[in-house]
């Protein structure tokens, strides 16, 4: 904390306001961010002040925010080796110092590679029978009751993960065991850094452990040969087994583990907070929530009686596909990338020092009226057209593009499926406020009343 809060005296050079002594702006930054709005009015307040680029003092860290196509290219390229991720010091502890997120150029490259292959659209599709499953009998318990959607989708995409990366049974006590763990990890990840019992941190590097316990009783098992599975920690047993290839090809079992927690960190509340706008901004918005059903009932409808979703079918969803792209530029589930300048370089006249945390404000981005007309009005046929590079940035760009976007989209397209083929909802509160955690998600979880159509 202590380091952080020194003032690098170059940052004088960059307008903007360091705020209240050792709070600086954080009281703003974070009621802003749980407003409707998230913290577009903070950022935009300053950029109509400062210009695009500006400095300020917020959660314990001294920050440059950009916005803006420009910004957007030379941060997420990062070429030539320019910038790393910027993970603050609990999210470090907690994915462990071999995470793809704690790597940078030819490590990086080299990782991502081995981990995200049974990503691709062609790795997913063994998984594609087990979600449409999950979907259809998740919404099994629907009708005629108050859902918390929030609740619904966080179950349903934990489940999916788990029997994805290990195989893991929806229900029964290894799935409970791996809950329970998953749940206290993912609350420790932005808690305060104090490493002491009693703390959101403490609780979560013990969950971590007990979850690595569980990963190597599983990784052992494979090993042994009693339990030969084709998912993803099985793909990776069998291509980095102590044999063959050379070392550089091969992951060590403690990188499979801070690997396969990323993932599960990574994907799990992106997704669950996606879904949960999603069906949101569908019931606030009927036309195009009608348009949507059609094209789900015209899938349905060329189906013979008794048969599912099929693979070419989900495959196969345009207006779907700009359903999710809007739901990502409005909700903006992750408002800013932050990045940590790894040289010296320059943003819009302005000199970035080595070591400086640059944030990418793209809320802003998002809500460019120059590119986005009426930015505020949820219209998936903006996506009609060919957008420029970089104006949107739903799952990122460039190297560290989100290399589970495949998974994400797959899981969505076949929950909105069922859901929008058999049932209609209303929203039992009209409260916009959002949680004050990383990933932006509504407060009250959002409540419904499900009824079949
Ligand atoms: C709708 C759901 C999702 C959204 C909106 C989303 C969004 C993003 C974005 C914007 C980034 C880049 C952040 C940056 O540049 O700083 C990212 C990176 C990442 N995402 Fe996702 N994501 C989603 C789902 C998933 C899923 C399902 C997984 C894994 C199973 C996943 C794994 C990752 C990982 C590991 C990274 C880091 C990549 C790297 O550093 O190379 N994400 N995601």
């Amino acid at each position: 904390l202590l380091r952080a809060s020194a003032f690098p005296r170059e940052m004088d050079g960059i307008p903007g306001s360091l705020g209240w002594p050792f709070v600086g702006e954080s009281l703003s930054f974070i009621s802003e961010f749980s407003s409707p709005a998230g913290i577009f009015s903070f950022m935009n307040k300053r950029q109509q002040r400062y210009g695009k680029v500006f400095k300020s003092y917020v959660l314990g860290r001294y920050m440059v925010f950009t916005t803006g196509r420009e910004a957007s290219k030379m941060l997420l390229t990062g070429k030539d080796g320019m910038v790393s991720l910027n993970l603050f010091y609990t999210g470090q502890k907690v994915l462990g110092p071999n995470s793809l997120l704690q790597q940078n150029g030819e490590d990086h490259k080299r990782l991502r590679r081995l981990i995200a292959e049974p990503l691709s659209i062609d790795g997913l599709k063994k998984y594609f029978q087990f979600i449409n499953t999950l979907a259809i009998e998740t919404f099994d318990q629907w009708p005629g009751q108050k859902v918390l959607v929030l609740e619904e989708a966080s179950t349903f995409t934990l489940k999916v993960i788990g029997n994805m990366i290990m195989s893991l049974e929806p229900t029964g006590e290894e799935q409970e065991k791996f809950r329970e763990n998953f749940k206290i990890i993912s609350s420790s990840f932005a808690s305060l850094p104090f490493n002491i019992p009693g703390t959101a941190f403490y609780r979560g590097m013990k969950a971590r452990d007990r979850m690595f316990e569980m990963l190597d009783t599983i990784i052992a098992r494979r090993r042994n040969g009693n339990d030969l599975q084709q998912d993803f920690l099985g793909s990776l047993i069998k291509k980095h087994n102590k044999e063959g290839k050379d070392d550089d090809e091969k992951l060590t079992d403690a990188q499979m583990k801070d690997n396969i927690l990323t993932l599960l960190i990574a994907g799990h509340d992106t997704t669950t907070a996606a879904l949960t706008w999603l069906i949101k901004f569908l019931e606030e918005n009927p036309a195009a929530l009608d348009r949507l059903r059609e094209e789900h009932m015209e899938i349905r409808s060329k189906r013979q009686v008794g048969t599912s979703l099929t693979w070419s079918e989900v495959n196969n969803m345009p207006y779907t596909a700009k359903v999710v792209s809007e739901t990502l530029r409005r909700a903006t589930i992750l408002p800013w990338y932050s990045r940590k300048a790894a040289q010296d370089f320059e943003i819009n006249g302005y000199s970035i020092k080595k070591g400086w945390s640059v944030n990418l404000d793209v809320v802003s981005i998002h809500h460019d009226p120059q590119v986005f007309a009426d930015p505020f009005k949820f219209d998936p046929s903006r996506f009609d057209d060919h957008l420029r590079p970089y104006s949107y940035l739903g799952f990122g760009n460039g190297p560290r593009m989100c290399p589970g976007m495949n998974l994400a989209k797959l899981e969505i397209s076949i929950f909105i499926h069922h859901l929008v083929c058999r049932y209609k909802w209303k929203a039992l509160e009209k409260d916009d406020s959002v949680q004050p955690t990383l990933v932006r998600m509504p407060k009250n979880k959002y409540p419904v009343f499900v009824e079949l159509l």
